[in-house]
């Protein structure tokens, strides 16, 4: 048995669950005269919905697979040898289930080196290769055929990415070392740091092509059919494979400098997968591949025995699965189908929710406000988008037109809501004002239509209460900018019914929104947290610290943004509205802040002015530093970090108490998609466990669902 064999033999055995990959070899003669060609293709059976994916016992068949082949080529009696995948799948990469499951670094170790040694193989047999992307390929599957010599791609292949710095991993099967010497740096960077750390965002057929990853582009519909007639023509010479000479001078090290910048955007330096991937790439300048591909298994060992690969599969899961099969959603049987949308309000966020309603329901969608002025203004913005969606080429122009043609508005309720079906107010966050809105809605609107809200703190109950029909109301609040942040929080007053809430569920998956759904207490759950976290810092800060040290005191979690920027994305008036709210509610913990207060009646859009002389970096503004009225007492960083994380610990401790979501896996999806809450943190309540502070302040730990213990 070869070496390679036995260390994935040795390896199987950490993987008990794994989905085995086999790899069938095919032979045929190719068109053209170019010989007898030989095709593997990795397949894990017909269900789509497990990709396949490759751990030591589905290496350990590519590997048995290449056996075969390598003999056949040294004989010659094949001329070239080809990969694929079964129908919609090439390969989505490494079985992370197992590799979350290792416990040892020479066991992740193995499993790196294993990987690189049967992927290897491909670019050293007597042959040339060929891979095919016919469908899905991420990570290690996008790995595999860079060591082929050629590549062809589909123009339906649904999804290719590097997606291990999302993660917490390098592309540790070759992709940091060949892919920067296949491309260049600069597009190797764009791949593995820039897409990743954006969310994951995936490429299509048509940019992998145009990125020299693939040599050549065909139709989804006889994709093998054409790659195979492709590569009868490189075989015979009637085709040659030209890819633009890489620049291996300054360029390659200001690529990798544009990295470690858009690394430190996102995470700060508080997560290492991004920046042990630069270094490999930064490496990869001299074309030493082998040296390339030992550095990619230390740093996928040592990734793999930490903490941000554990907290990035957590949060990954959480969303693909939680996210998209809310707990606690009524039996859909109930719902009732949607055919008209109301929208009361037609200001920042009421203008927002009628474009999302129109082109995800496509159905009517009308628009009232208070005067004639601010409805125009609405059904404007409405049908400026529609055309801003149309230029980028997102949808056609008979697209638009209908869109168009189905948002209106009116001044009068009666005349827009007598045969709507759900209605939305947005009007202004006042108990009184909100009440009113619904009593005129519910004289006008059918019997059986929803009226839901966007109240970002007020009870959802108190407004239903005056109503005839209070069991048809339902909390649905949404995040600004809408189309952005994922999160909608649906909340169930105190007498809303299942069909109601039904209904809720079954819109926001049309909406395409990750719908979570909580009890009717004040803020609900992220304005709830976000403001128990930004009252302790503006806590500190009237106490006495410097709002330089209370911002810094913060950078070492990598969140997207500093606490007070934030504040000036969401408003000083609308933070200090909550934190009021929230004062009336649990004063014990909810504070005022008087500087807060000052900065907003003196009409202040923020703490900070930002100068193009020091690159737009913000600078407290010195007509809030005379605002400011602080104290004596003076905290180091370490104390403010301490009372900021226990004071969120604490909230997050009487939540689940108090029943506001199911379970502490809800509150970690809310910060994820309604406050960006960084993936490489995995969920916040998995980070206060980790860092010891739910122990501290609530004498347990959280510990949510689905969170793998790091090894020690
Ligand atoms: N702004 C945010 O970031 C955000 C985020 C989530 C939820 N919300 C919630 O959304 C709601 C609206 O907030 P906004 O920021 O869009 O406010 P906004 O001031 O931009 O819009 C409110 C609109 O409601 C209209 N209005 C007031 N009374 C009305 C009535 N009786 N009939 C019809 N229209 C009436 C106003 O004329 C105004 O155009 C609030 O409850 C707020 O808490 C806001």
């Amino acid at each position: 048995m070869s070496t390679t064999a036995e260390l994935l033999k040795g390896a199987a055995e950490l993987f008990p669950d794994e989905v085995v990959t086999s790899a069938h070899v095919r032979h045929f003669e190719l068109p053209a005269g170019a010989g007898r060609f030989a095709l593997i293709t990795l397949d894990n059976g017909f269900d789509h919905t497990k990709p396949t994916t490759f751990g030591p016992q589905s290496l350990a068949n590519l590997n048995t697979a290449i056996d075969q082949v390598e003999a056949e080529a040294a004989n010659g009696e094949i001329t070239g040898v080809g990969i694929t995948g079964k129908p919609f799948i090439f390969a989505v990469g490494a079985d992370l289930k197992g590799v979350e499951l290792l416990k040892k670094h020479d066991e992740a170790l193995a499993i790196g080196k294993g990987g690189h040694d049967v992927f290897k193989r491909l670019s050293e047999l007597a042959v040339p290769t060929f891979a095919y992307y016919n469908g899905a390929a991420m990570g290690g599957g996008v790995e595999v055929g860079l060591h082929c010599t050629y590549r062809t791609v589909s123009k339906a292949l649904p999804a290719f990415s590097l997606p291990e710095v999302f993660l917490g991993l390098v592309p540790g099967w070759g992709g940091c070392a060949i892919l920067p010497n296949l491309i260049g740096a600069e597009k190797a960077v764009s791949v593995i740091i820039e897409n990743s750390l954006n969310q994951n965002r995936q490429l299509k057929g048509k940019q992998v092509f145009e990125l020299g990853i693939a040599d050549a582009l065909f139709e989804g519909a006889d994709f093998l059919e054409q790659s195979l007639i492709w590569t009868a023509s490189v075989l015979n010479g009637s085709v040659t494979v030209e890819r633009p000479a890489i620049d291996r001078g300054e360029a390659w090290d200001q690529a990798v400098a544009k990295g470690r910048l858009v690394a430190d955007s996102k995470v700060h330096g508080a997560a290492p997968a991004a920046y042990r991937a630069l270094d490999i790439i930064e490496a990869a300048k001299d074309g030493d591949l082998q040296k390339g591909f030992d550095a990619e298994d230390q740093a996928l060992a040592d990734l793999i025995m930490g903490g941000e690969l554990r907290s990035g599969i957590y949060a990954f899961n959480l969303v693909q699965k939680r996210g998209k099969r809310p707990a606690g959603a009524p039996d859909k049987s109930l719902a009732r189908p949607i055919t008209k949308v109301g929208v009361v309000g037609a200001g920042l966020m009421a203008s927002q929710l009628a474009l999302l309603f129109l082109r995800r329901l496509e159905v009517p969608v009308v628009l009232t406000d208070i005067d004639q002025e601010r409805v125009d203004k609405g059904v404007g913005y409405v049908h400026a988008e529609i055309e801003k969606l149309l230029g980028k080429g997102r949808i056609n122009q008979d697209k638009a037109n209908r869109l168009k043609g189905l948002v209106s508005g009116v001044l009068d309720k009666a005349e827009g809501f007598a045969d709507a079906d759900f209605i939305i107010e947005a009007v202004f966050e006042e108990m009184s004002v909100k009440q009113k809105v619904f009593a005129e809605v519910e004289a006008v609107a059918p019997a059986h239509a929803i009226l839901a809200t966007n109240t970002s703190s007020l009870s959802v109950s108190e407004m239903a209460s005056k109503l005839q029909h209070p069991e048809r109301v339902v909390g649905f609040h949404f995040f600004n900018p809408v189309a952005i942040l994922p999160l909608l929080e649906i909340v169930r007053g105190e007498q809303t019914d299942d069909a109601s809430l039904a209904t809720a569920f079954g819109v926001a998956k049309k909406l395409k929104k990750t719908a979570v759904l909580t009890k009717d207490a004040p803020a609900f759950v992220v304005n709830r947290i976000l403001t128990r976290f930004m009252g302790e810092i503006q806590n500190v800060i009237d106490e006495g610290t410097s709002v330089e040290t209370a911002e810094k005191a913060i950078e070492p979690l990598g969140l997207p943004m500093s606490p007070l920027v934030l504040l000036e994305l969401v408003g000083p008036a609308i933070g200090l509205h909550v934190s009021e709210t929230l004062n009336r509610a649990f004063p014990e913990r909810f504070t005022v802040s008087p500087n807060l207060k000052r900065v907003v009646e003196a009409g202040k859009r923020g703490f900070y002015v930002y100068n193009a002389e020091n690159g737009f970096k913000p600078e407290l503004d010195p007509e809030v530093a005379a605002l400011l009225v602080q104290g004596e007492s003076v905290l180091t960083e370490e104390q403010v970090r301490d009372r900021v994380l226990d004071a969120v610990a604490q909230e997050i401790g009487l939540m689940l108490e108090e029943g506001v979501v199911a379970e502490a896996q809800d509150i970690d999806l809310c910060l994820i998609t309604g406050a960006g809450w960084p993936f490489h943190l995995g969920g916040i309540t998995p980070y206060l466990d980790r860092e010891g502070v739910s122990e501290r302040v609530n004498g347990k730990r959280f510990l949510a669902q689905g969170v793998a213990s790091v090894p020690a």
